[in-house]
């Protein structure tokens, strides 16, 4: 097999956050006057950290533009609210334990990078049973650019000591799949995340699997 580690995409690969998410991002929004959002409205605007989904749930809309004062506001009433509840909704996808088992027995190094802020991230992977699968954890604040950018996952690949031509990544959105072309590694999605309200079927990766499951097998035949 050409691969000798895999960076794996947290929310809407590994883990259903999408529950916990609406609930703190309601809780700002009911604190700041505004009526609730439905999960499927939130989960469009999950991908790119945590200050861009409070842009987005405060201004319900892919628009970003909000006053400095309101958006600080939000961010304090969210991180209040998602370190609260934070892994008391989220599920494990299926597939998920069967795929990092089998890319374990593989003896694959394994690392998460994703956008959510390492504060979060950290015991999320411990209340969710899956800190032991990996070696490192790169989070939204970890470098100083995030996905779409390919320094997180470069980074990773520099903490695991592996190649990118090595190195396969498994995420549920663009911001997987470009920060992965980017920086020179293969990549396949799964189609059950988030992916900015869009389809998977159009994004450039090498291959789409149903489950993590699935990935572990698809990567074996590489
Ligand atoms: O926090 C986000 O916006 C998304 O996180 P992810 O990179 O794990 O999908
Ligand atoms: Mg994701």
């Amino acid at each position: 097999m050409r691969f000798t580690s895999v960076l794996f995409d947290l929310d809407g690969t590994l883990l259903n956050t999408i529950p916990d998410l609406t609930d703190a991002v309601n809780a700002m929004r009911m604190q700041m006057h505004q009526r609730p959002l439905r999960q499927d409205v939130v989960a469009t605007y999950v991908g790119k950290g945590s200050e861009v989904l409070v842009r987005r749930a405060l201004t319900d809309s892919l628009d970003e533009t909000i006053e400095p004062d309101r958006l600080s506001q939000g961010m304090e009433l969210f991180y209040q609210y998602y370190h609260a509840i934070n892994g008391d909704k989220t599920v494990v996808y299926d597939g998920v334990l069967d795929g990092l088992k089998s890319f374990r027995e593989q003896g694959l190094k394994m690392a998460v990078v994703t956008n959510k802020p390492g504060e979060f991230t950290e015991p999320l992977l411990v209340r969710t049973g899956l800190a032991g699968f990996f070696e490192h954890a790169v989070s939204g604040d970890t470098c100083a650019r995030k996905k779409p950018d390919p320094m997180p996952l470069e980074h990773a690949c520099q903490l695991l000591e592996a190649q990118p031509q090595n190195t396969l990544v498994i995420g549920d959105s663009r911001n997987d799949v470009q920060a992965a072309r980017a920086a020179g590694m293969a990549v396949v999605a799964v189609p059950y995340g988030y992916n900015e309200g869009q389809g998977v079927q159009n994004l450039d990766a090498d291959a789409i699997v149903a489950t993590i499951d699935e990935a572990a097998h698809w990567a074996l035949r590489q």
